[in-house]
């Protein structure tokens, strides 16, 4: 067995990302092989506990205290430092080595594993705290919720499981602008690098065609682009295209960002005429997932009278296979309707969607092939 877990890692260290996913996926799949029913049930009962204890431990700083020392340490350091009862603190330590989010070294000695060093990251942290909320308010409240519902359709931005979760009446970005901390580590979020990043795969140079690098040519405007970081990043990729790279994004988002090098903020609200006329890419990331069939209509109808002849809309969403989609891709489908009431599409919904605003898919470029993460390049159908 030994010898089978060294070769599989030396595997996975050799393998490009589709390797490693399937390595991952091969694993994942031998668990539930393995598992009988009351093992299958039990790791399910205990599934949220990680998600739980990390929240609580992120509270009390213990993953950064961990992290910035050098050596292991005893409990009663960890104990000073978060003025929580001994007893209470030994308990979570204990719960968190059992699920390596920490090291346990001795009898109450403690000390920072990979894992812990990751969460002590503002930006991981801050996924942790969306994960929190995402996952434990709406996962529980969504079962009742669907009951109540009769299991139909949820079509209603403003009766979702959202609302009911959050004990509010306003629509997810709308509460979030409410929530600056929640907004925050949102947008934080967004920001997470993918191991594959839709530059590496979508030819922008090429699909620029012909360009003139004239400096006030808006060349990519990035709508509800929120932190702008992949605006920043066509910048440092392409140093040597000129235009003006614009994030567009609400008012409540953008006064968080501070100056991006090169690129123009601007806010706007996407269901408002596009002001920017005539840019090479309007790019809409992680967006259309958000909304029902009829808003995406509205939300493209705001950018077609901006297009010129030039101009290509570039979708950078999941494009769910037929059959056989991956668990985090259909869990990102229920997501999206717990939230918003909205989806994520297969490529036939994709195209029955933009040709009823006289759009139509020119290229695909699927970026990160296991997860369905792609690039759709639109264009106007001519007549
Ligand atoms: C899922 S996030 C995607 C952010 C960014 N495109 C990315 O992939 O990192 C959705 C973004 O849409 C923005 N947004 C929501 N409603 C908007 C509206 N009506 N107009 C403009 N931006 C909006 C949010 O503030 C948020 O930044």
């Amino acid at each position: 067995m030994d010898s089978i877990a060294i070769q599989i890692k030396q595997l996975a260290s050799s393998a490009d990302e589709t390797g490693r996913r399937y390595i991952l996926d091969t694993l994942t799949e031998l668990q539930w092989q393995v598992e009988t029913p009351y093992d299958t049930l039990m790791r399910f009962k205990m599934m949220s506990g990680p998600l739980v204890i990390a929240r609580i431990a992120a509270d009390l700083g213990l993953f950064k205290i961990l992290a910035r020392s050098e050596q292991c340490l005893e409990l009663d350091q960890i104990v000073q430092e978060t003025g929580g009862a001994e007893s209470m603190i030994r308990r979570l330590l204990r719960t968190m080595a059992s699920f390596s989010l920490i090291e346990e070294v001795g009898v109450d000695r403690f000390t920072a594993n990979a894992m812990t060093r990751l969460w002590a990251e503002p930006v991981h942290e801050a996924h942790l705290h969306v994960s929190f909320e995402m996952s434990i308010r709406l996962g529980g409240a969504l079962p009742d919720f669907l009951a109540e519902h009769g299991y139909q359709d949820v079509t209603h931005r403003r009766d979702t499981v959202f609302q009911k979760a959050f004990q509010t009446d306003l629509l997810a970005f709308d509460y979030m602008a409410t929530q600056p901390d929640l907004l925050k580590s949102f947008q934080q979020t967004m920001g997470i690098k993918r191991v594959v990043d839709w530059l590496s795969v979508f030819p922008f140079e090429a699909a620029l065609g012909d360009w003139d690098n004239e400096v006030d040519r808006p060349l990519f405007v990035d709508i509800g682009g929120g932190f702008g970081h992949q605006s920043t990043g066509v910048r440092r990729r392409f140093p040597q295209i000129s235009g003006r790279v614009i994030l567009q994004d609400l008012e409540a988002s953008l006064k968080h960002v501070k100056d991006l090098e090169g690129v123009e903020i601007m806010p706007y609200d996407f269901f408002t005429p596009q002001p920017v006329k005539g840019s090479r890419f309007y790019y809409l990331r992680m967006i259309l997932h958000d909304y029902t069939d009829d808003d995406c209509l509205r939300i493209l109808n705001n950018i077609i009278p901006a297009m010129d002849e030039h101009s290509r809309i570039l979708i950078d969403d999941i494009v769910l296979p037929d059959t056989g989609a991956h668990w985090q891709a259909t869990m990102e489908d229920i997501s999206m309707m717990a939230v918003h009431a909205a989806k994520e599409r297969t490529r036939r919904e994709w195209e029955e969607l933009l040709a009823r605003a006289g759009l139509q898919i020119k290229e695909l470029y699927t970026y990160i092939p296991i997860l369905s993460n792609s690039v759709l390049v639109v264009e106007k159908i001519l007549k």
